[in-house]
């Protein structure tokens, strides 16, 4: 990799996902560790004492790594000539909110720093959507930024998907590395679809190491859907430090690739297995010399079926109600 310094844009650089999150990327854990990057951080007027604070933190760090920092509240200077953007600012739920409560608060700031990105960002950059309902979000933004590829405009499903591979590791006795093949299809959302029919353990089928349907269905799938909730009620606030991580794990494997297994991403469909065109959904992908590919092919039938009409059918929900954002 080429040491020219990567710019990379983080946006909510004052919450609490940033204040994992931009020390991992300031480490080196999403381009490599031989990769300097400047980091472009944006965030509300209001919080822009709070981000000087935490670049003082960074500059503490003495993170060799980390070549400049710019703080704004200016979307289109943060967005200036990037290589790599999360976009994490926005407001999280509280307790008793689902994710999609947050539409109406959160779907303007996507409008604003679609048209930024449109205009700012270098034609390559790779975007990531984490502020929550990121899959409408994130469509939101790629609608707004009609210059920059839509292909590089993703949404964060990763969670899930980690969150998932503890569950199945630990009932099947195995480590979370070893499982291969697994996928979280649609919305980041209780509707999502944690699909184990394909993985595998050493070329065995998971579904037949664990053998018990019965909490495939009635435990792992609701566990994994509500688990943002779950720490919600526990911590009082959303997750942050998984979260962050989730967010280094999808930019890492898009940049490095995913060593030829399946991870999940919500990107924008291309209609393949009866998810509308243009809708953000999660879909598995195997990600290679810096550009993912949808696995194509994969059988949806019976009861996977269902599950992915469930969640499809909920992000054109909220398609519709963002339409006049689109
Ligand atoms: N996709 C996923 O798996 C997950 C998504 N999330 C979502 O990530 C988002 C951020 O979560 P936290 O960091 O915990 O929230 P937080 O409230 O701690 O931080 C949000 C930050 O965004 C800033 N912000 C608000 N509007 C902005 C704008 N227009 N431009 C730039 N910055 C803006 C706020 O000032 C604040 O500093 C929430 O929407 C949350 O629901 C959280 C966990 C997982
Ligand atoms: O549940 C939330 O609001 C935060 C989030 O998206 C998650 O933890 O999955």
């Amino acid at each position: 990799m080429s040491n020219q310094v990567k710019r990379i844009a983080v946006t909510g650089a004052a919450g609490q996902i940033c204040y994992s999150l931009l020390f991992r990327i300031a480490n080196g854990d999403v381009f490599g560790p031989d990769q300097p990057v400047a980091l472009q951080l944006l965030d509300l007027p209001q919080a822009q004492n709070a981000v000087r604070g935490v670049v003082m933190e960074l500059e503490d760090c003495a993170f060799p790594l980390l070549r400049d920092v710019t703080i704004t509240d200016d979307p289109k200077t943060a967005f200036r000539d990037i290589d790599a953007g999360f976009f994490v600012g926005s407001r999280p739920r509280s307790k008793g909110m689902e994710r999609r409560d947050l539409l109406s608060a959160n779907a303007e700031i996507f409008r604003v720093q679609g048209q930024a990105l449109n205009e700012a960002a270098k034609r390559d950059a790779k975007v990531i959507v984490v502020g929550n309902p990121a899959n409408t979000n994130a469509m939101i933004l790629a609608a707004n930024a009609p210059d920059f590829p839509t292909a590089n405009v993703t949404a964060m499903v990763r969670l899930d998907h980690n969150r998932a591979l503890t569950q199945l590791a630990k009932k099947a006795g195995v480590k979370v590395d070893e499982i291969k093949k697994f996928v979280v299809w649609g919305n980041h959302s209780p509707t999502m679809f944690a699909d184990w029919t394909h993985a595998e353990v050493n070329g065995r089928k998971l579904p037949e190491i664990i053998g018990d349907d019965s909490w495939y269905r009635e435990t792992l799938i609701p566990e994994v859907a509500r688990r943002g909730t779950a720490i919600i009620e526990a911590r009082g606030a959303s997750s942050a430090a998984s979260a962050a991580n989730a967010a280094i794990d999808h930019m890492h494997d898009w940049i490095h690739g995913s060593n030829g297994d399946w991870v999940s991403m919500a990107v924008s469909s291309d209609g393949s297995y009866g998810i509308p065109e243009g809708l953000m959904a999660g879909v598995p992908v195997i990600c290679k010399d810096g550009s993912y590919e949808r696995v194509t092919g994969v059988p949806v039938d019976g009861f996977a079926r269902e599950m992915l009409d469930r969640t499809v059918g909920e992000l054109t929900e909220e398609r519709e109600a963002v339409s006049a954002l689109l």
